[in-house]
Protein backbone atom coordinates (compact mmCIF):
# COMPACT_ATOMS: atom_id res chain seq x y z
CA UNK A 1 0.00 0.00 0.00
CA UNK A 2 1.44 3.73 -0.70
CA UNK A 3 2.46 5.87 2.01
CA UNK A 4 0.50 9.12 2.67
CA UNK A 5 2.71 10.93 1.53
CA UNK A 6 3.00 9.63 -1.77
CA UNK A 7 5.55 11.33 -3.80
CA UNK A 8 7.39 14.19 -2.69
CA UNK A 9 10.41 16.13 -4.49
CA UNK A 10 12.28 18.75 -1.94
CA UNK A 11 14.53 21.87 -3.22
CA UNK A 12 16.63 23.49 -1.87
CA UNK A 13 20.49 24.58 -2.17
CA UNK A 14 21.42 23.49 1.67
CA UNK A 15 22.82 19.77 1.33
CA UNK A 16 21.71 19.42 5.34
CA UNK A 17 18.28 20.67 5.28
CA UNK A 18 18.25 18.46 1.70
CA UNK A 19 19.19 15.25 4.31
CA UNK A 20 16.93 16.53 7.33
CA UNK A 21 14.05 16.34 5.11
CA UNK A 22 15.09 13.13 3.72
CA UNK A 23 15.37 11.17 6.46
CA UNK A 24 11.99 12.59 7.92
CA UNK A 25 10.41 12.08 4.77
CA UNK A 26 10.86 8.75 3.82
CA UNK A 27 9.33 7.18 6.55
CA UNK A 28 5.66 8.71 5.17
CA UNK A 29 6.21 8.74 1.75
CA UNK A 30 6.82 6.55 -1.25
CA UNK A 31 9.25 8.95 -3.11
CA UNK A 32 11.12 11.39 -1.61
CA UNK A 33 13.55 13.13 -4.36
CA UNK A 34 16.08 15.96 -3.33
CA UNK A 35 17.49 18.88 -5.27
CA UNK A 36 19.51 21.43 -4.52
CA UNK A 37 19.82 22.78 -8.04
CA UNK A 38 16.42 24.56 -9.28
CA UNK A 39 17.39 24.24 -12.13
CA UNK A 40 16.72 20.58 -12.94
CA UNK A 41 13.18 22.10 -11.68
CA UNK A 42 11.67 21.66 -15.80
CA UNK A 43 13.85 18.16 -16.62
CA UNK A 44 12.41 16.97 -13.11
CA UNK A 45 8.38 17.66 -13.70
CA UNK A 46 8.80 16.79 -16.88
CA UNK A 47 10.27 12.76 -16.29
CA UNK A 48 7.89 12.24 -13.03
CA UNK A 49 4.71 13.91 -11.28
CA UNK A 50 5.25 14.47 -7.87
CA UNK A 51 2.25 14.94 -5.05
CA UNK A 52 3.60 17.87 -3.37
CA UNK A 53 6.43 19.95 -4.17
CA UNK A 54 8.89 21.64 -1.10
CA UNK A 55 10.42 24.44 -2.22
CA UNK A 56 13.13 26.93 -0.39
CA UNK A 57 11.90 30.68 -0.62
CA UNK A 58 16.10 31.69 -1.18
CA UNK A 59 19.04 29.70 -2.80
CA UNK A 60 21.81 32.30 -3.43
CA UNK A 61 23.64 32.35 -0.32
CA UNK A 62 22.86 35.48 1.87
CA UNK A 63 19.86 36.75 -0.41
CA UNK A 64 16.97 37.03 1.78
CA UNK A 65 14.40 39.03 -1.15
CA UNK A 66 13.00 35.14 -2.02
CA UNK A 67 12.89 36.34 -5.36
CA UNK A 68 14.30 33.32 -7.00
CA UNK A 69 11.51 31.01 -4.91
CA UNK A 70 9.28 33.00 -6.57
CA UNK A 71 10.57 32.55 -9.96
CA UNK A 72 10.62 28.89 -9.22
CA UNK A 73 7.09 29.04 -8.45
CA UNK A 74 6.15 30.17 -11.71
CA UNK A 75 7.74 27.80 -13.73
CA UNK A 76 6.92 24.96 -11.60
CA UNK A 77 2.72 26.02 -11.64
CA UNK A 78 2.99 26.97 -15.96
CA UNK A 79 4.67 23.12 -16.14
CA UNK A 80 1.60 21.73 -14.22
CA UNK A 81 -1.43 24.49 -12.73
CA UNK A 82 -1.97 21.54 -10.36
CA UNK A 83 0.97 21.13 -8.51
CA UNK A 84 1.08 21.51 -4.91
CA UNK A 85 3.85 23.53 -3.69
CA UNK A 86 4.81 24.56 0.02
CA UNK A 87 6.99 26.77 -0.17
CA UNK A 88 10.43 26.50 3.21
CA UNK A 89 10.90 30.02 4.37
CA UNK A 90 13.07 31.47 7.12
CA UNK A 91 11.70 32.60 10.12
CA UNK A 92 10.38 35.77 10.78
CA UNK A 93 9.82 36.32 6.75
CA UNK A 94 6.19 35.14 6.88
CA UNK A 95 4.85 37.95 4.93
CA UNK A 96 6.89 36.75 1.59
CA UNK A 97 5.63 33.16 2.49
CA UNK A 98 2.01 34.45 2.28
CA UNK A 99 3.14 36.54 -0.56
CA UNK A 100 3.96 32.97 -2.14
CA UNK A 101 0.56 31.32 -1.27
CA UNK A 102 -1.25 34.41 -3.18
CA UNK A 103 1.34 33.41 -6.25
CA UNK A 104 -0.31 30.08 -6.39
CA UNK A 105 2.00 28.21 -3.56
CA UNK A 106 -0.53 26.11 -1.58
CA UNK A 107 0.71 26.42 2.16
CA UNK A 108 4.32 27.38 3.50
CA UNK A 109 6.95 25.93 6.53
CA UNK A 110 9.17 28.07 8.50
CA UNK A 111 12.90 26.88 9.07
CA UNK A 112 13.77 25.44 11.19
CA UNK A 113 11.15 23.00 10.86
CA UNK A 114 9.14 21.16 13.76
CA UNK A 115 9.27 17.83 12.08
CA UNK A 116 5.38 17.09 13.52
CA UNK A 117 4.07 20.40 11.61
CA UNK A 118 5.72 19.54 8.70
CA UNK A 119 4.28 16.31 8.27
CA UNK A 120 0.73 17.30 8.88
CA UNK A 121 1.54 20.54 6.57
CA UNK A 122 2.68 18.34 3.81
CA UNK A 123 -0.58 15.76 4.56
CA UNK A 124 -3.12 18.51 3.98
CA UNK A 125 -1.54 19.97 0.91
CA UNK A 126 -1.78 16.26 -0.48
CA UNK A 127 -5.40 16.34 0.69
CA UNK A 128 -5.77 18.92 -1.26
CA UNK A 129 -4.25 18.06 -4.54
CA UNK A 130 -6.75 14.80 -4.23
CA UNK A 131 -9.46 17.26 -4.04
CA UNK A 132 -8.38 19.04 -6.60
CA UNK A 133 -8.26 15.67 -8.93
CA UNK A 134 -11.32 14.83 -8.01
CA UNK A 135 -13.28 18.01 -8.77
CA UNK A 136 -11.37 17.68 -12.29
CA UNK A 137 -12.11 13.97 -13.03
CA UNK A 138 -16.35 14.88 -11.66
CA UNK A 139 -15.78 18.16 -14.32
CA UNK A 140 -14.66 15.72 -17.27
CA UNK A 141 -16.96 12.88 -16.11
CA UNK A 142 -19.89 15.35 -16.24
CA UNK A 143 -19.39 17.01 -19.81
CA UNK A 144 -18.83 13.01 -21.33
CA UNK A 145 -22.21 12.00 -19.41
CA UNK A 146 -24.25 14.57 -20.63
CA UNK A 147 -22.86 14.18 -24.32
CA UNK A 148 -23.81 10.28 -23.91
CA UNK A 149 -27.59 11.37 -22.71
CA UNK A 150 -27.46 13.67 -25.60
CA UNK A 151 -26.97 10.27 -27.40
CA UNK A 152 -29.12 8.67 -25.76
CA UNK A 153 -32.35 10.87 -26.35
CA UNK A 154 -33.69 8.13 -29.29
CA UNK A 155 -36.03 5.66 -28.03
CA UNK A 156 -33.52 3.39 -26.65
CA UNK A 157 -33.63 1.65 -23.31
CA UNK A 158 -36.36 -0.64 -23.61
CA UNK A 159 -35.51 -4.17 -25.05
CA UNK A 160 -38.64 -5.88 -26.68
CA UNK A 161 -39.01 -9.83 -27.78
CA UNK A 162 -40.79 -12.70 -26.92
CA UNK A 163 -39.24 -14.60 -29.58
CA UNK A 164 -37.58 -18.60 -28.11
CA UNK A 165 -34.79 -16.75 -29.23
CA UNK A 166 -34.56 -13.79 -27.74
CA UNK A 167 -36.24 -15.13 -24.50
CA UNK A 168 -32.67 -17.07 -24.22
CA UNK A 169 -30.81 -13.60 -24.82
CA UNK A 170 -33.25 -12.51 -21.43
CA UNK A 171 -32.40 -15.46 -19.39
CA UNK A 172 -28.31 -14.96 -20.33
CA UNK A 173 -28.12 -11.59 -19.17
CA UNK A 174 -30.37 -11.81 -16.08
CA UNK A 175 -27.72 -14.93 -15.64
CA UNK A 176 -24.79 -12.88 -15.94
CA UNK A 177 -25.39 -9.02 -15.72
CA UNK A 178 -24.67 -9.51 -11.77
CA UNK A 179 -20.97 -10.96 -12.86
CA UNK A 180 -18.53 -9.06 -13.82
CA UNK A 181 -18.03 -11.39 -16.85
CA UNK A 182 -16.66 -9.78 -20.07
CA UNK A 183 -19.45 -10.12 -22.38
CA UNK A 184 -19.05 -10.17 -26.43
CA UNK A 185 -22.67 -9.57 -28.51
CA UNK A 186 -22.18 -11.06 -32.04
CA UNK A 187 -25.09 -9.96 -34.77
CA UNK A 188 -25.92 -8.09 -37.92
CA UNK A 189 -26.33 -4.31 -37.96
CA UNK A 190 -28.98 -3.07 -35.96
CA UNK A 191 -30.02 -6.12 -34.17
CA UNK A 192 -29.91 -4.35 -31.11
CA UNK A 193 -26.19 -4.76 -30.04
CA UNK A 194 -26.04 -1.65 -28.24
CA UNK A 195 -29.55 -2.46 -26.38
CA UNK A 196 -28.56 -5.22 -25.19
CA UNK A 197 -24.74 -4.06 -23.63
CA UNK A 198 -26.90 -1.61 -22.03
CA UNK A 199 -29.79 -3.68 -20.54
CA UNK A 200 -26.69 -5.60 -19.33
CA UNK A 201 -25.51 -2.45 -17.54
CA UNK A 202 -28.83 -2.25 -16.22
CA UNK A 203 -28.64 -5.14 -14.47
CA UNK A 204 -25.39 -5.30 -13.26
CA UNK A 205 -24.11 -3.96 -9.79
CA UNK A 206 -22.74 -0.87 -11.20
CA UNK A 207 -26.06 0.36 -13.30
CA UNK A 208 -25.52 3.66 -10.42
CA UNK A 209 -22.62 4.36 -12.56
CA UNK A 210 -21.90 4.86 -16.00
CA UNK A 211 -22.05 3.61 -19.26
CA UNK A 212 -19.45 4.61 -21.75
CA UNK A 213 -19.99 3.52 -25.44
CA UNK A 214 -17.29 3.98 -27.61
CA UNK A 215 -17.46 3.31 -31.61
CA UNK A 216 -14.19 1.46 -32.50
CA UNK A 217 -14.27 1.84 -36.23
CA UNK A 218 -14.87 5.27 -35.93
CA UNK A 219 -11.39 6.05 -34.13
CA UNK A 220 -8.75 7.04 -36.11
CA UNK A 221 -5.32 5.12 -35.40
CA UNK A 222 -3.62 8.33 -34.47
CA UNK A 223 -6.59 9.29 -31.84
CA UNK A 224 -7.40 5.77 -30.53
CA UNK A 225 -5.00 5.77 -27.90
CA UNK A 226 -5.63 9.48 -26.43
CA UNK A 227 -9.66 8.39 -27.10
CA UNK A 228 -9.32 5.77 -24.94
CA UNK A 229 -6.28 6.42 -22.56
CA UNK A 230 -6.56 10.15 -22.62
CA UNK A 231 -3.72 12.83 -22.83
CA UNK A 232 -1.95 15.16 -21.02
CA UNK A 233 -1.99 18.46 -22.24
CA UNK A 234 0.68 19.49 -24.62
CA UNK A 235 1.00 15.61 -25.81
CA UNK A 236 0.45 16.71 -29.17
CA UNK A 237 -0.64 19.82 -30.98
CA UNK A 238 -4.33 19.59 -30.31
CA UNK A 239 -3.97 18.14 -26.54
CA UNK A 240 -4.54 21.79 -25.04
CA UNK A 241 -5.98 20.47 -21.76
CA UNK A 242 -5.47 17.46 -19.66
CA UNK A 243 -8.04 15.14 -20.80
CA UNK A 244 -9.61 11.66 -19.30
CA UNK A 245 -9.92 8.68 -22.15
CA UNK A 246 -12.82 6.29 -21.94
CA UNK A 247 -10.95 3.92 -19.94
CA UNK A 248 -10.61 6.26 -17.39
CA UNK A 249 -14.01 8.04 -17.51
CA UNK A 250 -15.79 4.48 -17.28
CA UNK A 251 -14.19 3.87 -13.96
CA UNK A 252 -16.17 1.38 -11.86
CA UNK A 253 -19.21 1.50 -14.62
CA UNK A 254 -19.38 -0.30 -17.65
CA UNK A 255 -17.48 0.06 -20.88
CA UNK A 256 -19.18 -0.51 -23.94
CA UNK A 257 -16.64 -1.22 -27.02
CA UNK A 258 -18.97 -1.25 -30.33
CA UNK A 259 -17.90 -2.27 -33.81
CA UNK A 260 -14.51 -4.30 -32.08
CA UNK A 261 -13.89 -6.58 -35.29
CA UNK A 262 -12.91 -3.39 -37.41
CA UNK A 263 -9.95 -2.48 -35.25
CA UNK A 264 -6.80 -2.86 -37.03
CA UNK A 265 -4.14 -5.64 -35.59
CA UNK A 266 -1.99 -2.92 -34.17
CA UNK A 267 -4.16 -0.99 -32.31
CA UNK A 268 -5.97 -4.45 -30.70
CA UNK A 269 -2.68 -4.91 -28.81
CA UNK A 270 -2.67 -1.89 -27.61
CA UNK A 271 -6.01 -2.42 -26.16
CA UNK A 272 -5.13 -5.89 -24.84
CA UNK A 273 -2.40 -5.16 -22.28
CA UNK A 274 -4.88 -2.55 -21.09
CA UNK A 275 -7.27 -5.00 -20.43
CA UNK A 276 -4.73 -7.30 -18.95
CA UNK A 277 -3.35 -4.96 -16.54
CA UNK A 278 -6.57 -3.15 -16.00
CA UNK A 279 -4.48 0.13 -16.08
CA UNK A 280 -3.95 3.07 -18.57
CA UNK A 281 -1.35 5.98 -18.74
CA UNK A 282 -2.31 9.48 -20.63
CA UNK A 283 -0.57 9.42 -23.57
CA UNK A 284 2.59 12.10 -22.52
CA UNK A 285 1.94 10.82 -19.09
CA UNK A 286 4.04 8.28 -17.49
CA UNK A 287 1.54 8.08 -14.19
CA UNK A 288 -0.56 4.41 -14.45
CA UNK A 289 -3.85 5.00 -13.82
CA UNK A 290 -5.93 1.46 -12.17
CA UNK A 291 -9.40 1.28 -13.81
CA UNK A 292 -12.40 -0.74 -12.64
CA UNK A 293 -14.49 -1.42 -15.66
CA UNK A 294 -17.41 -4.03 -16.92
CA UNK A 295 -16.09 -4.95 -20.93
CA UNK A 296 -18.54 -5.19 -23.19
CA UNK A 297 -17.77 -5.50 -26.41
CA UNK A 298 -19.82 -6.02 -29.50
CA UNK A 299 -19.05 -6.78 -33.68
CA UNK A 300 -20.88 -7.96 -36.43
CA UNK A 301 -18.40 -9.37 -37.77
CA UNK A 302 -16.86 -12.82 -38.18
CA UNK A 303 -14.57 -12.68 -35.30
CA UNK A 304 -14.14 -16.45 -35.45
CA UNK A 305 -12.93 -16.83 -38.93
CA UNK A 306 -11.08 -13.15 -38.64
CA UNK A 307 -9.03 -14.97 -35.99
CA UNK A 308 -8.10 -17.77 -38.50
CA UNK A 309 -7.34 -15.63 -41.12
CA UNK A 310 -4.81 -13.99 -38.67
CA UNK A 311 -7.22 -10.66 -39.00
CA UNK A 312 -8.14 -10.79 -35.29
CA UNK A 313 -5.89 -11.93 -32.16
CA UNK A 314 -6.85 -14.75 -30.82
CA UNK A 315 -5.65 -14.00 -26.94
CA UNK A 316 -7.57 -10.41 -27.42
CA UNK A 317 -11.14 -12.51 -28.72
CA UNK A 318 -10.48 -15.01 -25.47
CA UNK A 319 -10.01 -11.80 -23.17
CA UNK A 320 -13.33 -10.32 -24.53
CA UNK A 321 -15.67 -13.35 -24.42
CA UNK A 322 -15.97 -14.93 -21.26
CA UNK A 323 -19.62 -14.75 -22.50
CA UNK A 324 -21.51 -14.72 -25.77
CA UNK A 325 -24.60 -12.91 -26.00
CA UNK A 326 -25.66 -14.18 -30.05
CA UNK A 327 -28.33 -12.06 -31.83
CA UNK A 328 -30.49 -13.19 -33.93
CA UNK A 329 -31.60 -11.21 -37.59
CA UNK A 330 -34.90 -9.72 -37.43
CA UNK A 331 -36.21 -12.24 -40.11
CA UNK A 332 -35.34 -15.72 -38.04
CA UNK A 333 -37.42 -14.02 -35.42
CA UNK A 334 -40.63 -13.06 -37.25
CA UNK A 335 -42.69 -13.44 -34.47
CA UNK A 336 -41.20 -10.15 -32.55
CA UNK A 337 -42.20 -8.10 -35.23
CA UNK A 338 -45.79 -7.22 -33.99
CA UNK A 339 -44.66 -5.98 -30.93
CA UNK A 340 -42.01 -3.83 -32.19
CA UNK A 341 -44.62 -2.47 -34.85
CA UNK A 342 -46.79 -1.37 -31.77
CA UNK A 343 -44.07 -0.07 -29.80
CA UNK A 344 -42.45 1.74 -32.62
CA UNK A 345 -45.87 3.08 -34.04
CA UNK A 346 -46.49 4.31 -30.38
CA UNK A 347 -43.41 6.30 -30.42
CA UNK A 348 -43.88 7.85 -33.71
CA UNK A 349 -47.88 8.59 -33.54
CA UNK A 350 -46.76 10.58 -30.46
CA UNK A 351 -43.90 11.88 -31.83
CA UNK A 352 -45.70 13.04 -35.21
CA UNK A 353 -48.96 14.36 -33.30
CA UNK A 354 -50.86 11.64 -35.70
CA UNK A 355 -52.88 10.20 -32.70
CA UNK A 356 -53.92 6.74 -32.71
CA UNK A 357 -52.81 4.47 -35.24
CA UNK A 358 -52.57 0.86 -35.82
CA UNK A 359 -51.18 -1.56 -39.00
CA UNK A 360 -53.53 -3.84 -41.52
CA UNK A 361 -53.80 -7.25 -41.20
CA UNK A 362 -51.93 -7.29 -44.14
CA UNK A 363 -49.46 -4.99 -43.53
CA UNK A 364 -48.06 -7.16 -40.88
CA UNK A 365 -47.98 -10.35 -43.06
CA UNK A 366 -45.84 -7.81 -45.60
CA UNK A 367 -43.80 -6.66 -42.81
CA UNK A 368 -42.87 -10.56 -41.13
CA UNK A 369 -42.53 -11.72 -44.93
CA UNK A 370 -39.64 -8.91 -45.54
CA UNK A 371 -36.12 -10.17 -45.45
CA UNK A 372 -35.15 -6.93 -43.00
CA UNK A 373 -31.05 -6.51 -43.93
CA UNK A 374 -31.12 -3.63 -41.68
CA UNK A 375 -32.98 -5.60 -38.94
CA UNK A 376 -34.55 -3.49 -36.09
CA UNK A 377 -33.48 -0.30 -37.07
CA UNK A 378 -34.33 -0.84 -40.68
CA UNK A 379 -37.55 -1.60 -39.55
CA UNK A 380 -37.98 1.32 -37.15
CA UNK A 381 -37.14 3.53 -39.60
CA UNK A 382 -39.64 2.32 -42.19
CA UNK A 383 -42.50 2.79 -39.27
CA UNK A 384 -41.12 6.27 -38.84
CA UNK A 385 -41.48 7.12 -42.40
CA UNK A 386 -45.01 5.11 -43.11
CA UNK A 387 -46.19 7.52 -40.00
CA UNK A 388 -44.60 10.51 -41.41
CA UNK A 389 -46.53 9.59 -45.25
CA UNK A 390 -49.41 7.79 -43.99
CA UNK A 391 -53.29 9.81 -44.72
CA UNK A 392 -55.16 7.56 -42.45
CA UNK A 393 -54.79 6.01 -38.96
CA UNK A 394 -54.35 2.63 -40.67
CA UNK A 395 -51.13 1.80 -42.29
CA UNK A 396 -51.44 -0.44 -45.78
CA UNK A 397 -49.29 -2.43 -47.47
CA UNK A 398 -49.22 0.37 -50.00
CA UNK A 399 -47.40 2.54 -47.08
CA UNK A 400 -44.25 0.59 -47.49
CA UNK A 401 -43.72 0.01 -51.21
CA UNK A 402 -40.55 1.91 -50.23
CA UNK A 403 -39.28 -2.07 -48.94
CA UNK A 404 -38.00 -3.48 -51.60
CA UNK A 405 -37.57 -7.37 -51.45
CA UNK A 406 -33.91 -9.09 -51.69
CA UNK A 407 -33.48 -12.30 -52.17
CA UNK A 408 -32.09 -14.50 -49.11
CA UNK A 409 -29.00 -15.69 -51.65
CA UNK A 410 -28.03 -12.62 -52.78
CA UNK A 411 -27.95 -10.89 -49.19
CA UNK A 412 -25.92 -13.85 -48.21
CA UNK A 413 -23.12 -13.26 -50.88
CA UNK A 414 -21.20 -10.65 -49.27
CA UNK A 415 -18.05 -10.38 -51.38
CA UNK A 416 -16.08 -9.24 -48.39
CA UNK A 417 -17.07 -11.83 -46.37
CA UNK A 418 -14.46 -14.46 -48.55
CA UNK A 419 -11.14 -14.78 -50.37
CA UNK A 420 -10.11 -14.21 -53.85
CA UNK A 421 -10.74 -17.86 -54.79
CA UNK A 422 -13.71 -18.41 -53.43
CA UNK A 423 -15.37 -15.13 -54.66
CA UNK A 424 -13.62 -16.81 -58.15
CA UNK A 425 -15.77 -20.09 -57.25
CA UNK A 426 -19.39 -18.31 -56.60
CA UNK A 427 -18.95 -15.97 -59.83
CA UNK A 428 -18.73 -19.13 -61.72
CA UNK A 429 -20.99 -21.37 -60.30
CA UNK A 430 -23.32 -18.41 -60.55
CA UNK A 431 -22.77 -17.60 -64.35
CA UNK A 432 -23.02 -21.77 -64.85
CA UNK A 433 -25.96 -22.18 -63.15
CA UNK A 434 -27.73 -18.82 -64.55
CA UNK A 435 -27.06 -20.45 -68.48
CA UNK A 436 -27.94 -24.15 -67.41
CA UNK A 437 -24.60 -25.52 -67.84
CA UNK A 438 -24.10 -23.90 -71.19
CA UNK A 439 -20.44 -23.13 -70.84
CA UNK A 440 -20.14 -20.86 -73.71
CA UNK A 441 -22.61 -18.20 -72.25
CA UNK A 442 -20.96 -18.99 -68.78
CA UNK A 443 -17.91 -17.85 -70.28
CA UNK A 444 -18.54 -15.26 -72.36
CA UNK A 445 -20.72 -13.50 -69.31
CA UNK A 446 -18.05 -13.98 -67.58
CA UNK A 447 -15.07 -12.22 -69.83
CA UNK A 448 -13.28 -15.80 -70.47
CA UNK A 449 -12.62 -18.06 -73.12
CA UNK A 450 -14.11 -21.40 -73.09
CA UNK A 451 -10.60 -23.14 -72.60
CA UNK A 452 -9.78 -20.62 -69.56
CA UNK A 453 -13.57 -21.37 -68.30
CA UNK A 454 -12.38 -25.13 -68.13
CA UNK A 455 -9.04 -24.82 -66.50
CA UNK A 456 -10.74 -23.04 -63.86
CA UNK A 457 -14.11 -25.19 -63.22
CA UNK A 458 -11.04 -28.08 -62.82
CA UNK A 459 -8.90 -25.75 -60.30
CA UNK A 460 -11.91 -25.41 -58.14
CA UNK A 461 -12.96 -28.73 -58.71
CA UNK A 462 -16.61 -28.13 -60.07
N1 LIG B 1 -35.11 -5.62 -29.08
C1 LIG B 1 -35.26 -4.32 -29.30
N2 LIG B 1 -36.25 -3.63 -28.71
C2 LIG B 1 -36.41 -2.31 -28.96
N3 LIG B 1 -35.65 -1.59 -29.78
C3 LIG B 1 -34.66 -2.22 -30.40
C4 LIG B 1 -34.40 -3.61 -30.19
N4 LIG B 1 -33.34 -3.97 -30.94
C5 LIG B 1 -32.95 -2.87 -31.58
N5 LIG B 1 -33.72 -1.81 -31.26
C6 LIG B 1 -33.59 -0.44 -31.81
O1 LIG B 1 -32.99 -0.55 -33.10
C7 LIG B 1 -31.97 0.42 -33.30
C8 LIG B 1 -30.65 -0.28 -33.55
O2 LIG B 1 -30.24 -0.95 -32.36
P1 LIG B 1 -28.70 -1.01 -31.91
O3 LIG B 1 -28.04 0.28 -32.21
O4 LIG B 1 -28.68 -1.53 -30.53
O5 LIG B 1 -28.19 -2.10 -32.93
P2 LIG B 1 -26.70 -2.61 -33.17
O6 LIG B 1 -26.78 -4.06 -33.39
O7 LIG B 1 -25.85 -2.12 -32.06
O8 LIG B 1 -26.36 -1.86 -34.51
P3 LIG B 1 -24.91 -1.64 -35.21
O9 LIG B 1 -24.36 -3.00 -35.50
O10 LIG B 1 -25.24 -0.89 -36.44
O11 LIG B 1 -24.09 -0.87 -34.21
C9 LIG B 1 -31.96 1.27 -32.05
O12 LIG B 1 -32.68 2.45 -32.27
C10 LIG B 1 -32.64 0.43 -31.00
O13 LIG B 1 -33.33 1.22 -30.09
Amino acid sequence: MSKPLGKILVIDDNEDILLAAKMLLKKHADLVQVESNPGKIPFLLKNDSYDVILLDMNFTKDTTSGKEGFHWLEQIIEIDPNAVVVMITAYGDVETAVNAVKQGATDFVLKPWNNEKLIATLTSAIRLKKSYEEVKALKEEKSELSSALNKMSGPEGIVIGESEAMRKVFALISKVGKTDANILILGENGTGKEVIARAVHEQSLRNENVFIGVDMGSISETLFQSELFGHKKGAFTDAREDRAGRFEIANKGTLFLDEIGNLPMTLQSKLLTVLQKREVTRVGDNKVIPVDIRLVCATNMPVYEMVENKEFRQDLLYRINTVEIHLPPLRDRAEDIPLLVSHFLKIYANKYRKGKMKVAATTMKKLQKYYWPGNVRELQHALERAVIMADTDTLQPTDFTFLVEKKKEEEDFDLSEFDLDTVEKMMIQKAVSKYSGNISKAAKSLGLTRASLYRRLEKHGL
